[in-house]
């Protein structure tokens, strides 16, 4: 079967591989986005095993899949009533060859230890393609930060960080925001790390304030980052995004952020969603007012297309319905399916970035693929965020504080090299134009190299 899903191999490629996805099936069992993450990369590597079998030597595929530490702990809070709640942590650190584990931090009530395996298992990758020296993990809480108060989500934070104090560190464990976790969360997890502690180290977290040890740009970079490398995409295929029509999903820091770079490149966003519905505003989203609504009052997205005249509001359904040349997903896991996906292709879609990890399903990449639209895979379209996590805590190392210029400079080159690797090893692997396989063997040969130079651990 890798042979045809994925690319033409040889019988015995093909049982090695099929052996290694039986055993991730066997281990984790029901861990269904695990298995689907750890599927996709391995069906973009037959051809590389054929050419460098010294890849496989050690079982290093069988490693590459297991996380080397997963981390699951009790996190008592008390709300505002004085009500005692139990909610579950988790931290996978999957795969420190390259360096500390790195990833962020997700509340969200779906969290359980597949959806942070799987993120820990894609972060891996995706932090080898930034270049820097990072390795990959991932945390979270099935705590729902919706609706609670500052002070429950500072006592929650500090319960939380009380138990994960004891795995990280600057040269360990560098967590960082994810959905449901931005500069509020990462204030209180600092504050609490500090006090326990004793000690100012800037480089444990990242996604800090810039008054106490942050990155300038940092809350813009995932989203900024994905449209430089939509623009190089585009730009290979001699097109430019001035012009397009642009729909993005989500109304988070990824997706508002990613908004704000497109209009900047002369592209008009003409729609977002949240969990409750999405807005079409057809001369372009106001961003300010969809700052205002979305990251500042904590309101849903109705309260937009309350204030904006002409903007419309669509309780429940699809932002993919909408008309576009380029779409973004910015929300969650698995939220662009293949009938979402013929859609976008029917309405004459030229280009899919994922701004999220993994938000489309493999069914929707297939069906895109076959009809020549551009897909960019989110373990190297949305480095960007991670990327600037890695410029913060260089700037801690050397107790320095760049301008927001030079931070997105670095953030730009640093995304142009993402998308050179990506597209140069897609061709030299006979794959051109398919940036999945360009990023999942880019990303497999840099931290399998280096997890076999440093032996079997
Ligand atoms: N924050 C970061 O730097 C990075 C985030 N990501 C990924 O980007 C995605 C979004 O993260 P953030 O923007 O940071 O989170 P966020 O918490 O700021 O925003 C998430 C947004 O998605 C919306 N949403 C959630 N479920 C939805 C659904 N089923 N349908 C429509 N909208 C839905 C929420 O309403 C919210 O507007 C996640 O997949 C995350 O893992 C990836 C790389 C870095
Ligand atoms: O900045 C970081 O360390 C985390 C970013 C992240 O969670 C991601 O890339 O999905």
């Amino acid at each position: 079967m890798w042979g045809t899903i994925g690319q033409p191999c040889t019988r015995r490629t093909a049982y090695v591989l099929e052996e290694i996805y039986a055993h991730v099936l066997r281990r984790n069992p029901g861990e269904r986005e695990f298995h689907q993450a750890v599927r996709e990369v391995l069906e973009s590597l037959p051809v590389v095993l054929e050419r460098r079998p010294e890849l496989c030597d050690g079982s290093l595929l069988d490693r590459l899949c297991e996380p080397e530490r997963q981390v699951i702990f009790r996190v008592p809070w008390t709300d505002d009533e004085g009500r005692v709640h139990v909610n579950r942590g988790f931290r996978v650190e999957f795969n420190s060859a390259l360096g500390p584990y790195k990833g962020g931090l997700r509340f969200h009530p779906t969290v359980n230890l597949d959806i942070v395996k799987f993120l820990a298992f894609e972060q891996t990758f995706k932090n080898a393609l930034t270049g820097m020296p990072i390795g990959g993990g991932k945390g979270g809480s099935d705590f729902d930060p919706k609706g609670r108060s500052d002070a429950e989500v500072m006592r929650f934070c500090q319960s939380f960080m009380t138990e994960l104090q004891r795995h990280i560190g600057e040269h360990t464990d560098v967590p960082a925001g994810d959905t449901g976790v931005g500069a509020r969360e990462i204030g209180y997890l600092f504050g609490q790390y500090r006090r326990i502690t004793n000690r100012f180290e800037a480089g444990v977290l990242t996604g800090k304030g810039v008054g106490w040890g942050g990155s300038h740009a940092r809350p813009e970079a995932t989203g900024y980052g994905l449209v430089v490398f939509t623009a190089e995409m585009l730009r290979v295929r001699d097109l430019e995004l001035e012009g397009m029509r642009v729909v993005v999903s989500g109304s988070g820091n990824v997706a508002i952020h990613a908004a704000e770079k497109a209009a900047a490149s002369g592209a008009t966003v003409v729609a977002c969603s949240d969990s409750g519905g999405y807005v079409v505003d057809e001369e372009g989203l106001d961003l300010d007012l969809l700052k205002q609504v979305k990251l500042k009052d904590r309101a849903r997205l109705s309260a937009y297309a309350d204030e904006r005249g002409g903007a419309e509001y669509h309780d429940g359904g699809r932002v993919w319905d909408v008309a576009c040349d380029v779409a973004l997903p910015c929300a969650t896991q698995n939220e662009l399916d293949e009938d979402a996906a013929r859609t976008l292709i029917g309405n004459g879609v030229r280009v899919v970035a994922e701004g999220a990890n993994m938000p489309t399903t493999p069914e929707a990449v297939r069906a895109l693929r076959e009809a020549d639209v551009l897909f960019a895979p989110g373990k190297a379209a949305n480095a960007g965020g991670v990327a600037t996590s890695a410029l913060e805590m260089q700037q801690n190392a050397s107790r320095t504080l760049w301008t927001f210029e030079k931070t997105e400079d670095r953030l730009t080159e640093i995304m142009k090299h993402i998308h050179h690797t990506c597209h140069d090893t897609a061709e030299r692997y006979g794959r051109p134009g398919d940036y999945v396989a360009g990023a999942n063997i880019a990303g497999f040969e840099l931290v399998g190299e280096s997890m076999q130079a440093q032996g079997v651990i």
